[in-house]
């Protein structure tokens, strides 16, 4: 049987979420998401805090379940039915506020780990690509050090290339840069805004407003759960449509 729903047209959506609904318990923390992620876009998603931010995003690549409506990710819906989750998630690189790397593995182990056991690849392939990627990053000389010699900065570098080796095609960042001290936001930020001049699809959970207004397709303004309203960088900084966002931008950028 195939358990995995694909769309009948050709996708020209990375990620579509329709009518998604989500609750702890009692408290629905997802109220009627509705968004599309075209190929190519960089979404980001800013709003207050607790307004379901993270959650979202983490329910892209099913790290949280909704409930209610659907997630599809380049045309497989994201179901309990769905047996391969893992090919999802490796089309799908994350990156955490706080890195989540192996704290026992060095660098060069923590990028060939996942394509050793998920994708299978020889130990000789998998080093020449996260040899390729700790580069992208800058950071080919830190390959046999362990995370905790290596500033936060570097270790959020490390996890960007860890997530790069699985070759996604989507990747998801929920914010990124807020674990880091100021003078290393920028080398991360700077990382990121060389995946988006590449074409990658990106959705940004971040409060950084200068990234968003160079890089993001569109800016998504959450709170309580919904989307309050989605626009170009440039607009929703300038004119705001909501009192909500007004008010949270106003605090934000001035
Ligand atoms: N596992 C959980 N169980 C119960 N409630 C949760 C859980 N995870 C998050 N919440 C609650 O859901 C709401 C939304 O959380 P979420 O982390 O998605 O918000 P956010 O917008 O990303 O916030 P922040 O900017 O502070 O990270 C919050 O009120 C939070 O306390």
């Amino acid at each position: 049987m195939n358990t995995q729903t694909k769309t009948d047209l050709p996708h020209k959506a990375a990620i579509e979420v329709a009518g998604v609904n989500k609750w702890y318990g009692a408290f629905q923390v997802l109220k009627g998401i509705d968004l599309t992620v075209n190929k190519g876009e960089r979404i980001v998603i800013c709003g207050p805090s607790g307004s379901g931010k993270s959650t979202l995003i983490r329910c892209m690549n099913r790290l949280e379940v909704h409930q209610e409506g659907s997630i599809i990710v380049n045309g497989i819906e994201l179901t309990n039915q769905l047996k391969r989750i893992d090919r999802v998630r490796s089309d799908v690189g994350m990156v955490f506020q706080h890195f989540n790397l192996f704290p026992h593995l060095t660098v060069l182990e923590n990028c060939t780990v996942a394509q050793r056991w998920v994708r299978k690849l020889p130990k000789k392939q998998a080093t020449e690509i996260a040899m390729k990627y700790l580069e992208r990053v800058h950071i080919p000389e830190k390959a046999d050090k362990y995370p905790g010699q290596l500033s936060g900065g570097q270790q959020q570098r490390v996890a960007i290339a860890r997530a790069l080796c699985m070759n996604p095609s989507i990747m998801l960042f929920d914010e990124p840069t807020s674990a880091l001290d100021p003078e290393m936001v920028k080398e991360v930020l700077d990382t990121m805004i060389s995946l988006a001049a590449d074409g990658m699809t990106m959705v940004c959970v971040t409060h950084e407003m200068n990234f968003a207004r160079e890089v993001a397709s569109e800016v998504v303004f959450m709170d309580g759960g919904q989307i309050i309203e989605r626009n170009k960088p440039d607009i929703l900084f300038s004119a705001p449509t909501h009192e909500r966002t007004r008010r949270f931008l106003g605090k934000l950028l001035h």
